[in-house]
C-alpha cells in the first residue's frame, strides 16, 4: 500500500464542486517529461502544499492549473470551471515568485492601481490590512524587504476576494523573519475557508503551514497526507551497523520486518529506515553477523530525502 492509497479524495467527501481537479495530467518539454500523471483533488477551504525537490514539476503544474499553459493530456477544473474562466471572474488569483511590481509606486498607490483594473475590488485599506502591510502603504516598493514585496503581491492577489488562491514557491529567497511574517500573514487569510495551494521546496514550511502536503517527484504525486501524517513518516528511526556483503536473503529478510520502510547498502554498512528500531536492532544482533550497530533519529529532510529518491515510501 502507498501512503496515497491511505488518504481519502475530498471528492469522496464532499457534493459542491472540488476546488481544484486535476485529472491525469501530462507536461512534456521535448523528451522531458516535466509532469508526468498528477490527479489531485483539491476541496474548497484547504491549505494544500505542493511540496518537491527542483525540477519536481510544481510551477509546470500550477501554469496548467491557472491556464497559463496547456497540458499534454489530462484535464483542469478550477471550482468547476475552465482555469481562464476561474481567472476571469475573480475566483482564483495567483501570488508569483517575483516581477510585476513597479519600483516607483508606493505599497497604496499599487494597490490602488491594481484594483482600477478590476470590476468589483475589495478596498485597499482590507487588503494591506490582511496582508499585515497596512503600516507601510506609503513605503515606495523599490525600498521595501523581498518579505514586504511579497505580501504586497499577497495584497494585490486580494483584491478581487478569490475563493482560491495559488502561490508559487512565495518564500523563495526571504529571510527567516520575512518568512513568518508572510505565513502568518496567509494563515490568518486562510482561516476565513479560502482554498490556498502552495508549491514549496521547504519540508518545514508545508509541515508548519498546510493542513494537506501533496508531495511530488518526477512530475508524479509519490505521497499526499495530513502534514501529521507526513511527519509520521519523518518520526522513524535510522538503524545503521556494519554489515558487509548484505545478501538478497537478508535484504528481503529486513524488509520483511513491521515498520521498515527502506533498506540500503553504503560501503560495508546497512542504513534500515524503520519506525520500529527495536525490531531491527534485535534482528541485525540476533539473527546476523551484523556490529557497530547505531540508532539515530530520522530528520524530516532525510524523509523528504528517501520519498523522493524511491518514489514511494514503502
Ligand atoms: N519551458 C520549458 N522548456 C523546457 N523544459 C522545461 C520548461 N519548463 C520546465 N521544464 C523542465 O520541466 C521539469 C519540471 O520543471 P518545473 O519548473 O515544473 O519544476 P519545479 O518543481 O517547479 O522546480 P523548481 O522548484 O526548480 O521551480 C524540469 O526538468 C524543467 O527543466
Amino acid at each position: 500500500m502507498t501512503f496515497t492509497d491511505t488518504f481519502p479524495l475530498p471528492a469522496e467527501a464532499g457534493t459542491g464542486p472540488l476546488a481544484i481537479h486535476l485529472r491525469g495530467l501530462h507536461k512534456s518539454f521535448g523528451a522531458v517529461r516535466a509532469v508526468d500523471g498528477i490527479d489531485l483533488a483539491v476541496a474548497p477551504g484547504e491549505v494544500v502544499a505542493f511540496l518537491g525537490p527542483n525540477g519536481a514539476g510544481k510551477t509546470t503544474t500550477i501554469d496548467m492549473l491557472l491556464g497559463l499553459a496547456q497540458p499534454d493530456a489530462g484535464s483542469v477544473s478550477v471550482l468547476g470551471l475552465d482555469p481562464s474562466r476561474a481567472i476571469a471572474e475573480g475566483r482564483v488569483s495567483a501570488v508569483m515568485q517575483s516581477g510585476g511590481l513597479l519600483k516607483d509606486l508606493t505599497v497604496g498607490e499599487t494597490v490602488e492601481l491594481t484594483a482600477s483594473f478590476f470590476r468589483s475590488a475589495r478596498s485597499a485599506t482590507e487588503v494591506l490590512t490582511r496582508a499585515g502591510i497596512a503600516d507601510i502603504a506609503d513605503r515606495k516598493v523599490g525600498k521595501c524587504s523581498g518579505g514586504q514585496q511579497q505580501r504586497l503581491r499577497f495584497a494585490l492577489a486580494l483584491l478581487p476576494d478569490p475563493d482560491v488562491i495559488v502561490l508559487d514557491e512565495p518564500t523563495t529567497g526571504m529571510d527567516v523573519e520575512g518568512r513568518r511574517d508572510f505565513w502568518t500573514a496567509l494563515r490568518a487569510d486562510a482561516a476565513r475557508g479560502r482554498t490556498i495551494l502552495f508549491a514549496t521546496h521547504y519540508l518545514e514550511e508545508a509541515d508548519a503551514y498546510a493542513d494537506r502536503i501533496v508531495l511530488v517527484s518526477r512530475g508524479r504525486v509519490v505521497a499526499d497526507g495530513s502534514a501529521a501524517q507526513v511527519k509520521n513518516l519523518a518520526s522513524g528511526r535510522v538503524v545503521t551497523a556494519t554489515l558487509p556483503d548484505l545478501t538478497a536473503e537478508q535484504d528481503a529478510a529486513l524488509r520483511a520486518i513491521p515498520g521498515v520502510q527502506s533498506v540500503e547498502q553504503r560501503r560495508d554498512r546497512v542504513l534500515v529506515h524503520t519506525s520500529d528500531s527495536d525490531g531491527v536492532a534485535r534482528h541485525l544482533l540476533t539473527a546476523t553477523a551484523a556490529s557497530d550497530l547505531e540508532i539515530t533519529a530520522r530528520g524530516l529532510e532525510d524523509a523528504f530525502l528517501a520519498l523522493t529518491t524511491s518514489g514511494s515510501p514503502a
